[in-house]
């Protein structure tokens, strides 16, 4: 939508909004590194899991990278509860574009593909096509932006989307300054979210028109 008015158009996160990424990296090290240390759920803090790990102890970084850089880990991923249905309800809304917007890993040889696949699997084809593959996603524009992840960084300084934290174990301590929105899950209400931020961009595009008339009107 933007500065025009047109359709609202949200990016939704894949790990760690979609696919459960942080219960498989746990079930995965469980099961191959059993008599290791580990990090419960409970007790995760900040987004990158390798550098818990490593704070635990150094070499557990590599052996918790080991789980998602192996074939099938994404794939395999379950769905957040709620996702695969809020997906499904998103993409029939009215004026509303939909599109998932995820991060490939640097050692991207299985995870691209298995993006893919999984799209396919648990949301099917039509959603394939929205798939936007990006390691920078501030230059993509949008008007929200639904990530678990809670600074998002690249070259664009002023993203055009409104970033709305995804609730994920890494980030549920994390003190939202305001403006900033949460989504505490897919059972929490997204619909509002998305219906305030047509609001804003509709008022701030009847703002811009009349501002144009204006200018034009003065000439
Ligand atoms: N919590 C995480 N720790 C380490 N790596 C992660 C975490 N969540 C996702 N990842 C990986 C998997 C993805 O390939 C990229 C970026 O994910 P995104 O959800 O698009 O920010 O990092
Ligand atoms: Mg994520």
């Amino acid at each position: 939508m933007g500065s025009a008015a047109g359709p609202l158009r949200v990016l939704v996160d894949m790990d760690g909004v979609l696919a459960d990424f942080e219960g498989a990296v746990l079930r995965g090290f469980l099961s191959r590194f059993p008599g290791e240390p580990r990090v419960e759920l409970a007790e995760r803090r900040g987004f990158s899991v390798w550098e818990q790990y490593r704070c635990l102890r150094r070499d557990l970084a590599d052996k918790v990278a080991s789980i998602y850089e192996s074939p099938g880990f994404f794939l395999g991923l379950d769905p957040i509860p709620g996702a695969i249905e809020a997906m499904q309800e998103m993409i029939l809304m009215q004026d509303t574009e939909v599109f998932i917007c995820t991060s490939p890993l640097r050692k991207y040889e299985h995870c691209i593909l298995e993006k893919y696949k999984w799209v396919e699997k648990h949301l099917g084809p039509e959603f394939v096509e929205r798939i936007i593959l990006t390691r920078d996603k501030t230059i993509v524009s949008a008007d929200l932006l639904f990530d678990d992840k809670d600074t998002i960084r690249g070259v664009e300084l002023n993203p055009s989307w409104e970033h709305i934290l995804f609730t994920c174990c890494h980030n549920k301590h994390i003190q939202l300054k305001p403006p900033r929105r949460r989504l505490l899950s897919w059972a929490d209400d997204w619909r509002a979210i998305v219906e305030s931020k047509r609001r804003k961009a509709q008022k701030l595009s009847a703002m811009n028109n009349a501002a144009d008339i204006r200018k034009k009107l003065e000439v």
